[in-house]
């Protein structure tokens, strides 16, 4: 990924995650669908880069899903996992361009919430350390909490990526005020952390009807999205879907561009 993609500016990257194409193999347990030729489709639809979360218990995407991921695209992989050996194992097998480390719980259906990084600082930094000396880039996801976002500097990550499940969830609420006070919240988050010099992401939840609060904060250079597409891809196609995403997070940052010049 080029460095001028990084910085605050026009251009704001999709990492589409494919978990749930695995979700769907999964229920029959054969190899249709099949995540890789989704990460293919995805990226000749204008996704650039692919996600997808190893969970401990395998419940969609597969060690087998990881290592073809790994070789078979020509998009950087961006590798969710847990804080743990075999995943830190795992990882320095095959060396994504990036790992975010998100919070797993086994009886939870999705993240539920932030990497609590203050908690975890002792744990967390030696594995930011060993991913980042394999030349890894390492993310982590977390609520947008200014404490969070400066322990996660504090501990050498060189990306945050903002939860959104919270403001997402206000929005399917139809609570107004909520998801407004939400994103006012992500909004302060993300130039926090860009002031600490970290990169800025965001994801959970995002559909088309909310992704455009988010792309239009200018500091957040990344969405991850990944559940909202895939069902989408159900009724249009995953290659309309993500073209369809692709333009509204285009169109939000150039309104946002506009009215900041
Ligand atoms: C961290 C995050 O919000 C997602 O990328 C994560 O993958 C959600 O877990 P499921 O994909 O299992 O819903
Ligand atoms: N980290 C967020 C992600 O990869 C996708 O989350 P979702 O869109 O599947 O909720």
């Amino acid at each position: 990924m080029s460095s001028s993609r990084t910085g605050i500016g026009r251009y704001l990257r999709l990492g589409v995650n494919i978990d749930h194409v695995a979700t769907i193999r999964n229920a029959r347990g054969g190899r249709h669908p099949d995540p890789v030729r989704a990460a293919h489709l995805a990226a000749d639809a204008g996704a650039d880069g692919i996600t997808a979360h190893l969970r401990e218990d395998r419940r969609h995407i597969s060690d087998e899903d990881i290592a073809r991921l790994s070789v078979e695209i020509d998009r950087p992989l961006n590798f969710e996992m847990a804080a743990t050996d075999e995943m830190r194992a795992i990882a320095l097998r095959h060396r994504p361009h990036a790992c975010c480390i998100v919070p797993e719980r086994r009886e939870e259906r999705t993240t539920e919430g932030g990497l609590d990084v203050i908690g975890g600082r002792r744990t967390l930094r030696p594995l930011v350390q060993a991913l980042r000396d394999a030349g890894i880039r390492v993310s982590l996801f977390i609520e947008p909490d200014t404490s969070q976002m400066r322990a996660a500097q504090d501990i050498g990550a060189d990306v945050v990526e903002i939860h959104t499940g919270r403001y997402c969830d206000l929005a399917l609420a139809g609570d107004g005020p909520g998801r407004e006070a939400e994103l006012a919240r992500i909004r302060e988050a993300a130039a926090f952390a860009h002031g600490l010099g970290l990169e800025v992401h965001a994801g959970h939840g995002l559909t088309f009807e909310t992704v455009s609060g988010v792309a239009a904060i200018p500091e957040i250079v990344e969405l991850n999205i990944g559940h909202f597409l895939i069902g989408e891809a159900i009724f249009s196609g995953l290659d309309s879907a993500v073209r369809r995403m692709r333009a509204l997070m285009d169109a939000a940052r150039r309104a946002q561009h506009a009215a900041g010049a």
